[in-house]
């Protein structure tokens, strides 16, 4: 019988907590959509703050935070957005930008660090005079952290190069930033450094910050006001959305960049850990924030599956990604002993496996 869990699965896991509860509990609300709701107004104002943008808007989903930017970028018929291959927004959003924003995405290969090759977008970028035949270039995104690249930053002096090449060739630069506090805090800069060179950035606020729902979208007070008209066109626009603003609030004034810098941490134990089992393989110099993937090597008796059952049988809970690759995402409600009952429950299942096996 388990009598413990530890969720790894995603850092979108996480429960409201004791303080979240309480000021959700007494926020002060309003219509939103008539006006502002002033828990939402608090929000999306301290965030634009944070983020050095002169506006912010509450959105429900980051996932709908990344579908309203680029739409409003590419607000034009026949606009093209360069996107990652390996991005959230090409892989796990259902290609919303094109079946609901009728954009077209141009992939650029992700590179294992989570940037794309400055050359490569600059070379992705649709030349006007072929314009009988080609989309528009309106749109570049990048990702910061980058999810499948394993939690990857994206530098200062990348960013704002990326930047360059947007400016240079008349374009607007989104960010998906639903780990962009996670980057800062690895990278030591202000997230405000971080986002300087885009022209808007969507910031999770149910991931590490540990909010139970939503996102902030920031940018120009002109991209704030049509993101709120296509925040209600989506149905994204909600009433006494200040309940969820308040856990949010809380969030922000925790103290983020301890939280996170020990969810970095502990995922580095458990990356290092990992890596010291036979049947696991680990890139542990590429573990910089709070996301860990593992290959299963071809020498392991045990595929992702079975793995994972075992797993689950003592109570912890990971992503399998392939048959081989399984994610683990630390969040600030693992603990570090339930680092150590990870670790030892993978020890213990690999022993196991060693003993069945007679080596
Ligand atoms: C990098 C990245 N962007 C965007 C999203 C979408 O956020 P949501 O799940 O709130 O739609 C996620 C996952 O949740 C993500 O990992
Ligand atoms: C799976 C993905 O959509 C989600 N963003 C996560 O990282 O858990």
């Amino acid at each position: 019988m388990v009598t413990r869990t530890v969720d790894l699965r995603s850092d979108t896991v996480t429960k409201p907590t004791e303080a979240m509860r309480a000021a959700m509990a007494s926020a002060e609300v309003d219509d939103d959509v008539l006006m502002h709701d002033p828990t939402a107004f608090r929000l999306e104002t301290e965030m634009a703050k944070v983020m050095g943008k002169e506006a912010g808007l509450f959105v429900p989903s980051g996932t709908m935070g990344n579908l309203i930017s680029v739409l409003v970028h590419c607000e034009i018929r026949g606009s093209e957005v360069i996107i990652g291959d390996n991005s959230h927004i090409h892989i796990y959003e259902n290609g919303g930008i094109s079946t609901i924003g009728g954009v077209h995405p141009r992939t650029v290969k992700n590179n294992k660090d989570g940037t794309m090759d400055i050359d490569l977008i600059e070379a992705a970028i649709r030349d006007p005079k072929g314009e009988i035949v080609y989309p528009t270039t309106r749109l570049i995104c990048l990702e910061n952290t980058h999810a499948n690249c394993g939690g990857r930053c994206l530098s200062v002096e990348y960013t704002d190069s990326v930047g360059e090449i947007a400016k240079k060739h008349g374009l607007k630069l989104h960010i998906d930033g639903a780990r962009i506090f996670n980057a800062a805090v690895a990278l030591g800069v202000p997230v405000r450094r971080l986002v300087q060179a885009a022209d808007s950035a969507s910031v999770c606020l149910s991931k590490g910050l540990g909010a139970p729902v939503g996102s902030v979208i920031v940018g120009s007070k002109e991209f704030i006001k049509k993101a709120r008209r296509l925040r209600k066109t989506l149905g994204g626009g909600m009433r006494q959305v200040g309940v969820l603003c308040a856990a949010a609030l809380v969030a922000l004034q925790e103290n983020v960049l301890v939280m996170l810098d020990g969810d970095h941490k502990k995922a580095k134990l458990l990356a290092e850990g990992l890596n010291q089992l036979k049947g696991l393989r680990v890139d542990v110099d590429a573990v910089e924030t709070n996301i860990v993937y593992f290959e299963i090597t071809e020498d392991s008796k045990l595929d992702a599956a079975c793995l994972l059952k075992k797993l689950e049988e003592h109570g912890v809970l990971v992503m399998p990604e392939s048959s081989t690759r399984v994610r683990i995402v630390v969040h600030h409600q693992i603990s570090a002993s339930d680092v150590h009952y990870t670790l030892s429950c993978f020890q213990k299942i690999y022993a196991g496996v060693c003993e069945e096996n007679g080596n």
